[in-house]
Parts: structure tokens; C-alpha cells; sequence
């Protein structure tokens, strides 16, 4: 089972009240969204020990970071956050930067030999910030708080600013920070985009509140097969999609496809705009208004439209894919 971040948290200022209680698995990676000035930086920021106006307690598995009688500092908490801005010192190569992120921890060379891989890094290390893109300057700083070893990883809008075409490269980077090497992270997002593709759940918040625990979309996985004009032919089931992935991309990918980017029909679909249309099979019904539905070799719980007969389990259904978020899983 995975360890859990477990918080009871309230903090007040001028017009603004936090009163949160969750618990959160150290697993994946856990979207926090909302509105404008919902609180979710906020909640990072007290979580990492950055407020010292938050009352109540924070728990990173089996470790206090903060109750009645304890406030751990923010250096000591095993957090690694990563700020809308990059914060890079402008003084230092990128090979300093990391250097730096490493060097409190006393890191061995071959974990920063790792990160500088993973983020692919190598080509800017004898780079000064100050003449990075957008999106390099991002990468150095995920390394840089890579370099540090955290438990957890807060990301916040690590991606705000930058276009769809620089979105799509680092979000790789950010798939293999987290799910290649295992770091939970929570990500601080509003972007549909950013969430379908990087989140295993999503805690919505309102007014500093808890607001709900939204959908997480379907992945089933697909490989790139061949090259085209128009992008990559991924083969998923029996089913191949065209997808407008750059000539370098991945082999492996697992495809998000979220609960509005799909739909089951009882027959074979006709012609249209889907991406891709797979057989599947009805399994268990189990009464929480989602159907198991076997499809490309998965078994996902798919939300059923309310209202819709479901087909009794073994029959045959078609899965019509309209719209993918694709993740590279290495
Ligand atoms: N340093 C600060 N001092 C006082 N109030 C602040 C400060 N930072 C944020 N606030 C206020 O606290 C509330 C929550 O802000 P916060 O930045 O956590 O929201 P958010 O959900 O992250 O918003 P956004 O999506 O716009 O980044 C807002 O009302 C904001 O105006």
C-alpha cells in the first residue's frame, strides 16, 4: 500500500480561509485544480512549510512536518517544489544549478548522471539560465529539485506560459520525473490538457475548501508502429491511430482518453471523425454508474450515460475514441 500525505490544515488572512482535511496516496501523480484564487497554492505552500500562519497538522508517511508541538522547516520536509517561475541562479552554469539542488543532500554523482539523462539535460550544461528558453529553463529546474532527493514533488503550473509545442516536450519530462522514478508528486494545474495526461487523480478545491475529487480518464496502452506524414501510427488493440507526435517520440504510450473523449455503441459504429474504434466486451456492472468494459486487452471502468441500457456482460460493444491525451511511458 502506498504511503499517504495526510493533512488537517487551516490558515485565515485578509478575505481568504483555508480549511482543508485529506489524505492523499503517495502514488502517481494528484492534480490539486479550481478556480482563481481557489487555494491551491496556498495548500502547497503551507504543506511545504512555507506559511507559518497554517494551524494544524501535515503527515509525509510516518513523519510529523507539522503539529501543536512541531514545525519542521521547510529544507528538512523532503519536498521538492517546483515554483511557476523557474528561480534559477543566473550566476551559475546549469551544471551548478543541479550541483547546487545536490549538494545539501550530499547526492552521488551517478543520481545527477541520471537526472541529467532522464531530463536530457547534457547539451546545456555549460549554459547560463539567462539564455535558456522557456521551457530548457523549466527542465533545469525540475532537475535541480530532482537533485535534492525529495520524497514528493509539488509542481506548481510548471507549465504556465509556455505553448502547446513547448508544453508537448516537457510533459515527457515531467511523466519520467514522476513515474520513472517512482516520485508522487502533486501538480497545481487548471490546463484540461496537462491534468487528462499527468494525473492518476484530481482533488478539486473552491473558496479554500474541498470541492470534490474529479474524474480521472481511461489509459490503455498503444505502440508506435510506423512514421507518417502526419505523425506517429500507434497500434492500440486491433485499432491504429494517427497522432501528431514528433519523429523522435517514444515507442510506448499510454493513451488518456477522458470520460467525455469517448463512446460505446452497441453496433459497429459508421463513418465519422473518431480516432479510432475498438471492439470491447461488457464485463461486471457494479452499480456505481460505471460498466467494466474489456477493451485493447484492459479492463476499464468506463462512466455508462445515465439513462442507457447496459448490455448484459459478454456482449460485444464498440469503443469509439474521439479524443487522446497521450503519455509516454518509456
Ligand atoms: N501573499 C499573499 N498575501 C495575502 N493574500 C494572498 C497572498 N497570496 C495569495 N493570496 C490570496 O489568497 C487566496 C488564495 O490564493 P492562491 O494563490 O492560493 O490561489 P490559487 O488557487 O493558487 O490561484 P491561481 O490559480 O490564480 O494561482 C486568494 O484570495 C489570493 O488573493
Amino acid at each position: 500500500m502506498a504511503e499517504v500525505l495526510s493533512f488537517d490544515l487551516s490558515l485565515r488572512r485578509d478575505g481568504f480561509a483555508l480549511s482543508l482535511t485529506e489524505r492523499i496516496p503517495l502514488d502517481g501523480v494528484t492534480a490539486v485544480t479550481g478556480p482563481s484564487g481557489a487555494g491551491k497554492t496556498t495548500l502547497l505552500r503551507c504543506l511545504a512549510g512555507l506559511e507559518r500562519g497554517a494551524s494544524g497538522s501535515v503527515r509525509l508517511g510516518d513523519d510529523v512536518l507539522q503539529d501543536e508541538t512541531r514545525f519542521v522547516p521547510p529544507h528538512a520536509r523532503g519536498v521538492g517544489y517546483v515554483f511557476q517561475e523557474a528561480r534559477l541562479f543566473p550566476h551559475m552554469s546549469v551544471a551548478r544549478n543541479l550541483a547546487y539542488g545536490a549538494r545539501r543532500r550530499g547526492v552521488a554523482q551517478e543520481r545527477i548522471e541520471e537526472i541529467v539523462r532522464l531530463l536530457d539535460l547534457a547539451p546545456l550544461l555549460d549554459r547560463r539560465p539567462g539564455g535558456l528558453s522557456g521551457g530548457e529553463s523549466r527542465r533545469v529546474a525540475l532537475g535541480r529539485v530532482l537533485a535534492s532527493q525529495p520524497r514528493v514533488l509539488f509542481l506548481d503550473e510548471p507549465m504556465t506560459g509556455l505553448d502547446s509545442a513547448r508544453k508537448a516536450e516537457i510533459m515527457p519530462h515531467i511523466v519520467r520525473a514522476t513515474h520513472g522514478l517512482g516520485l508522487p508528486a502533486l501538480l497545481v494545474s487548471h490546463a484540461e490538457d496537462e491534468i487528462q495526461t499527468l494525473a492518476d487523480r484530481v482533488l478539486k478545491i473552491e473558496e479554500g475548501g474541498h470541492a470534490g475529487w474529479g474524474r480521472v480518464p481511461v489509459r490503455l496502452p498503444a505502440r508506435v508502429v510506423e512514421h507518417c506524414d502526419h505523425g506517429a501510427v500507434l497500434v492500440v488493440g486491433e485499432a491504429r491511430l494517427i497522432l501528431p507526435l514528433p519523429a523522435s517520440a517514444e515507442r510506448n504510450w499510454a493513451l488518456a482518453v477522458p470520460p467525455d473523449g469517448a463512446l460505446v455503441s452497441t453496433g459497429p459504429p459508421g463513418p465519422g471523425n473518431a480516432l479510432a474504434s475498438l471492439q470491447a466486451r461488457v464485463g461486471a456492472v457494479p452499480g456505481d454508474g460505471t460498466v467494466a468494459l474489456e477493451v485493447a486487452g484492459h479492463t476499464v471502468a468506463w462512466p455508462w450515460p445515465e439513462g442507457r441500457i447496459v448490455p448484459p456482460p459478454g456482449s460485444d460493444v464498440w469503443f469509439t475514441i474521439l479524443k487522446v491525451y497521450p503519455r509516454p511511458t518509456g
